[in-house]
């Protein structure tokens, strides 16, 4: 590799685009800002400017790196790593024409669907102006099918090697499908990269692992959870296995089985959103993946016989990094070893590794979602965990937002993990739920807000966008008045039932006013007094209303549960509870299942610092009710 020329030569501009976008005034203008600027090989290299598409800001960048030390340190950096050796290729060659090991092809979902790869045929692609495209249910879905089914496209998994952990317990995932093993073939090459069978060993070298073999033994990439550097590494090597073909088959934009580097390359990314010290850091390493491709591998080789310039080949590539890093940044998914015990230890917590899955990356978040993903042998299976409408979005949660936290708290996480403001229902819903608070009349899902026509104040749907008038609403919220008042007064049962009921009518059935019933209930027996077990009674009463009313999932209730279920742990008389009668008995009992059930809601949402929190308050709920004992 001649590296003089590397520094020296002059870019000429952007292949993809066409035409030449560097003229020579911009270029010097690019480096006087540039030069003014410290730069630290540490910290990243910091470039000053805005850029329009991700390929103009790579060509812009490797140009002005050219012509100081940044690029020189990646270059020092990467020679110091020795010789390029090409171990692998040697050692393994005799597996080319040995028998497959391959593991049985994956299940079904339950109706393959005609144009979405992996998909079953109860969901179908829609565009919207605010989230993009997403998935909706065709017909009703009930909990628990498989939506999607789909191996990853790539996959980046944690090295863990033979040294590392018991071998015993442990479990390793294949680098080339994901699949989780206990048997192996190791690649001699790297000495890192597991296989679960010859034919993934054997694809792996083929399709990418020649070229990354050498830095993966060398630790040349982070395994960090936010560092993308890697997978989209594998991604354009995926695309160039596939000779960077990016036409979709005619009549199957979404997804083909042979070559999926189209769907690949349309999978939603936002460069030029991201803040300006993420795109440095994404520049940096693009650049420093695309010198180690040329320094240390013949990937480049596969270019000799074309008539493609050597340096619009190198820019083409690095344009393609950085659009690969950011499409792997909002696309992967976390892989995690599903209900495994404790004591694998390694890894359960932050996840073995990341995957691309095109179709599956369709999805959108919610913050309260309707399906979730599992891994499931070699592919990541989609399940509904709600029942789903016709019509309605299936959305699933990325990780890090939990249902406990704040509209303001979920909105920093996807905002700075993810880089998007959360536009999901609930979000939504909070947002403006004073505008339009109310139930719809006519389609009894959407939101309705209070509209003027004619001088007359009606509801208008904002989902099936009808009128329709609001007498009953008026009359249902007249009772629910009453109601309150009668059981402030009397404090008899029937009055919250009934006032639940009418709010029931009137509000969505994620209304922050149905919480109006468990306020009452809490401020009467659980603030007020410190009787805990009544407490719990009338707490549990008053879930109890308004689960019927409203789902066991629904983020407000089950917040207003954990803080139910902390207020009562933290009653000055808990701990004292020891003599109870059969019914405190059966309510204590009641207690504990609800806490039980609540637990599995939580994990629901991912919140793995929340299940540790909440198991404190198991332990403490369960010594208690051991510690008990009947009259
Ligand atoms: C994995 S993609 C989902 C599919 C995407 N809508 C598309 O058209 O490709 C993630 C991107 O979708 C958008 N998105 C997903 N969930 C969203 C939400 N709840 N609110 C707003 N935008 C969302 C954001 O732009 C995000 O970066």
């Amino acid at each position: 590799m001649n590296t003089t020329q590397l520094i020296n030569g002059k870019g000429r501009g952007c292949i993809m685009n066409g035409q030449s976008n560097l003229d020579s005034e911009t270029e010097s203008d690019n480096l006087e800002s540039v030069k003014s600027e410290p730069y630290d090989i540490q910290t990243k290299y910091i470039f000053n400017q805005k850029f329009t598409n991700e390929c103009d800001a790579f060509i812009n960048y490797f140009q002005a790196i050219k012509n100081n030390g940044v690029m020189l340190n990646i270059m020092q950096e990467i020679e110091n790593m020795g010789d390029y050796c090409d171990l692998f290729n040697d050692v393994n060659k005799d597996f080319y024409n040995s028998s497959l090991n391959a593991y049985s092809e994956p299940i079904p979902a339950e109706e393959q669907n005609e144009s979405m790869l992996y998909a079953s045929n109860l969901i179908r692609l829609i565009d919207t102006p605010e989230k993009g495209r997403c998935l909706v249910a065709n017909t009703v879905i009930p909990k628990n099918k498989v939506l999607i089914l789909e191996p990853p496209v790539v996959l980046q998994v944690k090295p863990l090697c033979t040294c590392v952990g018991d071998r015993e317990s442990s479990l390793y995932r294949c680098h080339n499908c994901g699949i989780a093993c206990k048997m192996f073939f190791t690649c001699e090459g790297c000495n890192v990269c597991i296989f679960c069978s010859r034919m993934c060993m054997l694809f792996a070298y083929e399709n990418y692992h020649r070229y990354e073999c050498y830095g993966v033994q060398r630790h040349f990439w982070s395994m960090e959870d936010t560092d993308y550097s890697y997978l989209s590494l594998r991604m354009m090597l995926y695309g160039a296995s596939k000779k960077f073909k990016t036409n979709p088959i005619v009549g199957q934009p979404y997804g083909n089985a042979e070559n999926n580097y189209p769907f690949i390359s349309m999978l939603e990314y936002n460069f030029t959103e991201l803040p300006r010290v993420k795109i440095n850091e994404i520049l940096y390493s693009s650049a420093r993946n695309l010198l180690y491709l040329i320094m240390k591998t013949n990937f480049f080789n596969l270019y000799n016989d074309k008539k493609v310039d050597r340096e619009e080949m190198y820019l083409y590539v690095g344009g393609l990094l950085v659009k690969h890093y950011c499409q792997a940044q909002i696309n992967n998914i976390i892989l995690k070893y599903p209900n495994l015990p404790a004591s694998y230890g390694i890894d359960v917590i932050s996840g073995t590794g990341k995957a691309i899955c095109p179709t599956i990356a369709l999805l959108n978040h919610s913050c309260s979602p309707n399906a979730t993903l599992m891994v499931y042998y070699d592919s990541i299976a989609v399940k509904s965990v709600k029942t789903i409408k016709p019509g309605e979005e299936v959305t699933i949660c990325y990780s890090e937002v939990d249902a406990l936290m704040t509209l303001s708290e979920r909105q920093t996480i996807t905002e700075e993990l993810f880089f998007f403001t959360c536009k999901c229902y609930f979000c939504e819903y909070e947002r403006h739920w004073a505008e339009a608070p109310y139930k719809c009349l006519m389609c009894g899902i959407g939101k309705a807000k209070n509209v003027e026509v004619e001088n007359k104040s009606v509801g208008y749907c904002t989902r099936c966008q009808k009128y329709f008038s609001l007498s009953s609403l008026a009359d249902n919220l007249k009772v629910a008045r009453i109601c309150q008042n009668l059981y402030k007064a009397t404090y008899a049962i029937e009055h919250v039932t009934r006032l639940a009921e009418c709010y029931g009518q009137v509000f969505p059935p994620n209304s922050w006013n149905l919480l109006d019933v468990y306020k009452l209930l809490y401020e009467k027996h659980v603030l007020g007094e410190e009787k805990p077990l009544e407490a719990i009674k009338y707490g549990l009463l008053s879930f109890n209303i308004l689960e019927h009313y409203v789902s066991r999932l629904y983020l407000p209730l089950l917040i207003a549960k954990v803080k139910f279920v902390v207020g009562v742990l933290n009653m000055r008389n808990f701990p004292k509870i020891k003599n109870v009668s059969e019914p405190e008995f059966d309510t204590m009992r009641i207690f504990v299942s609800e806490i039980i059930k609540m637990k599995e809601d939580l994990e629901f949402y991912l919140p793995e610092q929340r299940i540790l929190f909440h198991q404190e308050i198991m332990i403490k709920v369960h010594e208690a009710f051991k510690a008990m004992q009947l009259n």
